[in-house]
């Protein structure tokens, strides 16, 4: 059998999704007008037009808004929910019957800020499936400006943008917007983070979308990981069938990682220290899930700790950072939280994987919490693990090879060797033996495979609930 970490890329699942068409509101206005060849006197005639345009307008405005809020019930409430499989659904049109919605959900992460605009829909008497993904990302991350906060705005709007020309105008008032920040804005100051959060809230309160107070926050680790499982255990139908199995997921930011799946086995349960179990109430059901998240342990920040420098940090007069997972004739330069480090391989006495491991190993020990039951959950792993293994296949044969080419030749990606090796390592400390199959993906069924959907999902579940809150 071979040997590493196998990726496989992911499954299809059945879910269809669909280009948004434009267009029934202007459908809708366009037949008043073609309407008005009616007998009538001069005066009246106009004025007739006017009332009736008006009366129209409201009318449409208010079915709008109910039908919104259905929505958000019905995510909530429905028992068993089943988001089913969608043939067709024109946006909003009630000829086929269906209601289309939007949620708004911006990803703020240390190495760059996304949009995702998603398109639900409701067939009549059905619950909603999820009918289209509109996605947009921008580097730097919001972290970037900590120092220059005015200038964050730009991209927020940028942003918005995408969202405003994707959603029709007459949805917009109806539709959320939330932005949720991970672990850039986790390791930054408290001060200097809340006023980019600020900032991005002056520009959100600005949009015509459906703005809370808690439109903007720095996401907890925890629900970092159970978002994400979420998104795919949806994607995938796991979420269906109430009983049935369940996916886990792994997420490899920049700045931090996450792991979360469904334990079965008790024992997961009892050998779980405090902050790893968390309960997630979702369609009438609660799953006691496994998630956590580790701050510092993002492959940028990883590299960092690989290399001997702090997070924030220049290094001290400019001392250069030598590391046995470069190549021993590299010299450079790399940028990390704005922040540009000198760093050089050193003269190897081993072979260079060996000498990386060892110094991988270091920085994680006692860092990672363990789980046998991982061995057997089927596991999706996105982000950084999708990036880095997309090139080499087997992470850990990869690790191995990339490193031992970095012995002699010169190479384009000097930390590639460090990476694997990292990924590699960090597998094994999270338990998953070395012949284990992940599913590696960057889109399910065409989209993203990020926390940001089930951050929606969440979101509006809370918005619901402030509603009724005796439900
Ligand atoms: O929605 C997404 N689609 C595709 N890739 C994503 C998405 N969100 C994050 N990534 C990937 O995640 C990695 C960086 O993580 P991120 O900037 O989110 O750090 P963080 O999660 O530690 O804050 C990159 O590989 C980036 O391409
Ligand atoms: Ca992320």
């Amino acid at each position: 059998m071979k040997k590493g970490i196998r990726y496989e890329t992911s499954r299809k699942t059945s879910y269809i999704f669909q280009q948004p068409q434009h267009g029934p509101w202007q459908t809708r206005m366009r037949k008043i007008s073609n309407h008005g060849s009616l007998r009538v006197a001069k005066v009246a005639y106009p004025l007739g037009l006017c009332v009736g345009l008006f009366i129209y307008v409201a009318y449409i405005k208010w079915h709008r808004a109910t039908a919104t809020q259905a929505f958000f019930s019905i995510t909530r409430a429905a028992p068993g929910t089943r988001w089913g499989q969608q043939a067709h659904s024109p946006q909003g049109t009630a000829a086929d019957g269906h209601e289309v919605f939007y949620g708004i959900m911006f990803d703020a992460g240390s190495t760059g800020t996304r949009v995702h605009v998603f398109q639900f829909a409701r067939p009549p008497r059905e619950t909603p499936t999820l009918t289209h993904e509109t996605f947009k990302a921008l580097k730097p991350g919001l972290s970037a400006y900590a120092d220059d906060v005015e200038k964050s705005a730009q991209g927020i709007q940028e942003l918005l943008d995408v969202a405003k020309q994707d959603i029709p105008f007459d949805f917009w008032k109806a539709t959320p917007l939330v932005l949720k920040a991970t672990a850039g804005l986790r390791l930054l100051p408290g001060e200097k983070a809340q006023k980019l959060l600020q900032k991005v809230k002056e520009v959100f309160k600005a949009s015509p979308f459906l703005v809370g107070d808690d439109c903007v926050s720095i996401m907890n680790g925890t629900d970092e990981g159970v978002s994400a499982w979420i998104t795919v255990n949806f994607l995938t139908g796991s979420l269906k069938t109430p009983g049935g199995s369940s996916v886990g997921m792994l997420d490899l930011g920049g700045g931090s990682t996450q792991i979360a799946f469904l334990p079965r086995v008790e024992g997961t349960l009892q050998a779980s220290p405090p902050g790893y179990l968390t309960a997630l109430r979702m369609f009438n059901r609660t799953y006691k899930l496994y998630s956590y998240s580790y701050l510092g342990l993002g492959l940028m920040s990883a590299r960092l700790a690989i290399l001997g420098g702090v997070e924030g940090q220049p290094a001290k007069d400019g001392k250069e950072l030598v590391s046995p997972c470069l190549s021993p004739s590299f010299k450079g330069e790399w940028e990390h939280a704005e922040v540009t480090y000198r760093v050089s391989g050193q003269k190897a006495v081993a072979s260079l994987h060996e000498l990386c491991a060892a110094r991988v190993s270091e920085v994680l020990r006692n860092r990672v919490h363990r789980t046998e039951e991982v061995k057997h959950v089927d596991f999706y792993a996105f982000s950084y693990y999708y990036d880095l293994a997309a090139g080499v296949g087997l992470i850990g044969k990869g690790a191995q090879m990339v490193c031992r080419t970095l012995e002699t030749q010169p190479q384009s990606s000097p930390f590639a060797c460090m990476d694997l090796t990292y990924v590699s390592l960090l597998l094994q400390e999270f338990g998953f033996p070395r012949s284990k199959v992940l599913k590696l993906t960057r889109k399910i069924d065409n989209v993203e495979t990020s926390w940001a959907l089930g951050a929606i999902f969440h979101y509006i579940d809370s918005l619901n609930r402030q509603k009724s809150p005796a439900s």
